[in-house]
């Protein structure tokens, strides 16, 4: 079993990457809670899979479980999703003393996150992410969140799971297209790593199966470099807005198209504005067509659609990283250098056009 610690001063916490761990998952969770109910949150394509294996692991290890099941997909990341699992809480008879437990990919992980950081103020939360998005990302860091009206992740709180338990066999019935999805945000964080042997594991990714049989090395990359961040800035204030590199445009992308999952529209994002700011000077040229490279090599989609400059500035000014009428984008000056790169919104139509 591999360890990466989050060493956060307030909350620190351990992620646990290990084949097998779901298994012992109850043995695995007593080492940070005791005697409690736990609310097992899960989705309906992971539910049939692993909750009855998860139960009965965390049964077996004296906790009493509950459990709630969301529809799949990004549309149950909102206030009525989590209505859902409020409601599944207070039947249950919940209390502070008890704990929330995300079984699923990044929405149930964001969904269940919120909810635990609302519900009477706040229970106790653990991650169990099955999706590769939510092994290499999503379950760390402690960004919850729901989406509302037209914004993605508009409304959320930051708050720290007590644990993170990845387990890659989780991968195995995951689909192709989630499967290369997650990879995308594997990407962003080698291209944005100053560790030269992260880029180089890239390289021996040539096709959607090499990701299960490299899963464990790639969170315990991707995680470290991630962690690192949240450590030196958990409210997302300064550095840990690196981690948006591609967002800004891909956030846009998931709200004008849908059908867009976020990996998806983060590898879109991180082309388009790659591509911009080497027409700006501002990386060096061959950056995006390197990073291009390692997308395509696996499937996922690079090309940009093609939205007015209107349609882009109304997305980018819900973007978080909007502050005193800027947006602070994030930049690669090359592959290994990170760099937040504001912009006026007034001059935002203007850099875009390029
Ligand atoms: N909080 C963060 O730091 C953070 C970081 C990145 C992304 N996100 C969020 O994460 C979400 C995307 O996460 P995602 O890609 O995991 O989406 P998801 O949770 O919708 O999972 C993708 C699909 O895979 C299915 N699935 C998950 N695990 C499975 C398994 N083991 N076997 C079979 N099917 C499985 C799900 O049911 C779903 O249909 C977005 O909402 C995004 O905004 C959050
Ligand atoms: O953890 C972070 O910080 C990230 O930015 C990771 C992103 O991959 C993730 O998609 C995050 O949810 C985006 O957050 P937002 O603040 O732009 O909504
Ligand atoms: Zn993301």
């Amino acid at each position: 079993m591999s360890t990466v610690h989050v060493g956060l001063a307030d909350h620190p916490y351990d992620i646990l990457i290990e084949a097998g761990s779901a298994k012992r998952l109850g043995e695995l969770v007593s080492s940070v809670w005791s005697r409690r109910k736990i609310m097992v949150v899960s989705d309906s394509n992971v539910a049939p899979l692993y909750l009855n294996e998860t139960c009965a692991t965390l049964e077996k290890a004296g906790f009493t479980t509950a459990t709630t099941v969301i529809q799949a997909g990004e549309a149950s990341k909102t206030l009525t999703g989590a209505q859902q699992v409020y409601t599944e809480l207070i039947n249950a008879g919940f209390s502070r003393s008890d704990g929330v437990l995300a079984l699923g990919g990044g929405v149930v992980g964001d969904l269940a996150g919120f909810v635990a950081s609302t519900f009477m103020r706040g229970l106790a939360y653990i991650q169990v992410p099955t999706s590769l998005l939510s092994q290499v990302d999503s379950s760390v860091g402690g960004k919850t969140a729901v989406d509302f009206g037209s914004g993605k992740n508009l409304i959320g709180t930051f708050y720290q799971p007590d644990l993170v338990v990845i387990d890659p066999d989780h991968l195995q019935t995951l689909s192709q297209r989630n499967l290369v999805e997650g990879y995308g945000e594997v990407v962003k964080m080698a291209a944005m790593s100053d560790h030269p042997e992260f880029w180089q594991l890239i390289q021996t990714i040539n096709a959607p199966e090499d990701l299960l049989t490299h899963a464990a090395e790639l969170s315990q990359f991707a995680i470290s470099a991630k962690a690192a961040l949240v450590v030196d800035d958990e409210r997302d204030t300064g550095a840990r807005r690196l981690l948006n590199f591609g967002h800004t445009l891909g956030h846009a992308v998931e709200l004008l198209r849908p059908d867009t999952l976020h990996g998806e529209a983060v590898a879109m994002g991180m082309i388009a504005i790659t591509e911009l700011c080497e027409q700006h000077g501002l990386t060096e040229a061959g950056t995006a067509d390197a990073i291009r490279d390692r997308l395509q090599v696996v499937g996922l989609p690079t090309e940009f659609p093609d939205y007015s400059i209107d349609q882009l500035v109304t997305q980018i000014r819900m973007d978080k990283k909007v502050k005193n009428d800027t947006v602070v984008l994030v930049t690669l000056p090359k592959l290994g250098q990170t760099r937040l790169y504001p912009v006026a919104l007034a001059d935002l139509p203007a850099f875009l056009a390029k």
